[in-house]
């Protein structure tokens, strides 16, 4: 990593670009009735890829840049498995036939704070509506301090072949500062009830960037997740947007490293995941060499949605629940964010789309040079371009964001074919934002770009 380009680019705010359109860009004008057009113009052989979003928890941790609420009557979670259930059923019927399911994940908040046998209820619904497969990727994030031997059961029952654990730091300082208390022993304890349950695949979630957090810290939290070897981790610097999120004003601003500090944490944190044989994956993803992402993006085959990367090639992502996002060939679509109103829209019998957007080609062919850059690090322009019948020149003088990365050695242009420089791939978002035709400099929330 270049320091001297952290300095001049690291303060940057810009979008992560799991979404191009990024998700600020989203409008009211696209309802439940478009969607529900949309999916019923599925084309015939699609295969799709289900998001569930459980947005609840049962304390906030203070750094949480999440969609989530505090829960403590287990009845509202009953209320909203149900909800959840009829809006799978109502969305399968829109389309009309039982299509083919290649990956489902379940995100939060905490999906484990569901009774288990609404867990596997849910499972169920889903297997009814969709046609999932014995290949079918199920995924599921875990807080490892509340998971109980019959959720991991509920699971296993289920069919769920990969687990995503937020670890985020074992520094006991740290962890007070974030309201996270979280010991080894219980990440420890979790790790192997999956791995008995036949629960394979297991990704550790780190941050980096926490208040009191320090290279040393950040390299003793790494020593003690590589113990517990898991296949994959995500390493997220600390998003701080307390205008947004007011439960952030809880972490004292002193104490969080300044933009250097967090570089060198990056960068800690990066060497030694490398150092002992994991494969780094974009922007913030480690896999063991033999894992299914490390070959993807060996293969160049790696994909970018909400969640971040992924292996799932799926053309349509159906998001549901509170505030998830969905991606069709025609447009992206988002349900109500307030639990209140999208329970309300579905127990109707409607939709529960609050905003979306409908992709011009303009947008898919930005969309796909974007992704590429997110993903490998490089596009050739000439042939994304000419498969959305346009032309590599007009595109590469319309992304004029590019002539000081260039200057600067950051990009590399041979020809119609960009690439990234390797100790400057912590810059990827500001080279994706060159291609951004919606970026607006003056109103970003969004988070540094390093
Ligand atoms: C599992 C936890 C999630 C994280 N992000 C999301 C989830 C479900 C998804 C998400 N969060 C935000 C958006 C934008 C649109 C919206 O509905 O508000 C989406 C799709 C908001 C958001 N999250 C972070 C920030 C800084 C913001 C607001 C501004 C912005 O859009 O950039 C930070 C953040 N949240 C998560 C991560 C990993 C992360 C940053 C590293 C978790
Ligand atoms: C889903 C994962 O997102 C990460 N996460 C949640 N909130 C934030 C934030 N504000 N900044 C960075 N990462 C965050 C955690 O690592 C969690 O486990
Ligand atoms: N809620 C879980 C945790 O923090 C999963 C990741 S955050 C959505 O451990
Ligand atoms: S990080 Fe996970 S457990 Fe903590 S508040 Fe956010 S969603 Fe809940």
């Amino acid at each position: 990593m270049r320091a001297d380009l952290a300095v001049s680019y690291g303060d940057e705010r810009l979008p992560r670009y799991t979404s191009y359109p990024t998700a600020p860009h989203f409008s009211p004008a696209i309802g439940g009735d478009t969607y529900a057009g949309w999916l019923a113009e599925l084309p015939a052989g699609a295969s799709a890829s289900l998001y569930l979003h459980v947005p609840f928890c049962r304390e906030m941790c203070w750094y949480c840049g999440c969609h989530t609420q505090i829960v403590r009557r287990d009845d509202l979670i009953a209320a909203y498995q149900r909800t959840l259930r009829s809006e799978i059923v109502q969305v399968a019927d829109t389309i009309g036939r039982r299509i083919k399911v290649e990956h489902i994940h379940f995100g939060g908040g905490t999906p484990t704070i569901m009774a288990p046998e609404a867990f596997v209820e849910l499972m169920a619904t889903m297997r009814q509506a969709f046609f999932v497969l014995p290949t079918t990727e199920i995924a599921v994030e875990i807080d490892p301090r509340t998971l109980t031997a019959d959720m991991v059961e509920a699971m296993r029952l289920s069919g769920v072949n990969r687990a995503s654990l937020g670890v985020q730091s074992f520094d006991p300082v740290v962890q007070r500062a974030i309201n996270r208390v979280q010991s080894f022993e219980q990440t420890a304890c979790v790790v192997d009830m999956l791995r008995r349950a036949d629960i394979a695949g297991v990704n550790f979630d780190l941050i980096y960037g926490l208040p009191h957090q320090t290279v040393a810290s950040c390299l003793d939290t790494v020593r003690r997740a590589l113990a517990l070897a898991p296949d994959r981790f995500s390493v997220f610097g600390y998003a701080h947007v307390p205008d947004f999120k007011k439960h952030q004003r809880m972490i004292n601003e002193a104490v969080l490293p300044d933009g250097p500090a967090r570089h060198d944490q990056a960068c800690a944190i990066a060497n030694a995941l490398k150092e002992a044989s994991y494969v780094q994956i974009g922007l913030d993803h480690f896999a063991r060499p033999d894992d299914s992402m490390a070959v993807a993006f060996q293969e160049r085959t790696l994909r970018r949605n909400f969640q971040g990367y992924t292996t799932d090639k799926a053309e349509v992502l159906l998001g549901f629940g509170a505030s998830a996002i969905g991606h069709l060939p025609q447009g992206y679509v988002q349900n109500h964010v307030q639990i209140g109103a999208y329970a309300q829209c579905i127990s109707a019998g409607r939709l529960a789309t609050a905003k979306g957007y409908g992709l011009t080609d303009d947008d898919r062919l930005r969309a796909d040079i974007i992704e590429r850059i997110m993903c490998e690090f490089g596009a050739d322009l000439g042939d994304i371009c000419a498969r959305h019948g346009a032309e590599p020149e007009a595109m590469l003088k319309s992304a004029s964001r590019l002539k000081p990365l260039i200057s600067d050695g950051v990009v590399r242009l041979d020809g119609d074919k960009l690439a990234v420089a390797r100790d400057s791939r912590f810059l990827v978002r500001s080279v994706a934002a060159a291609f951004d035709a919606h970026l607006d400099p003056g109103k970003q929330l969004h988070s540094r770009a390093v």
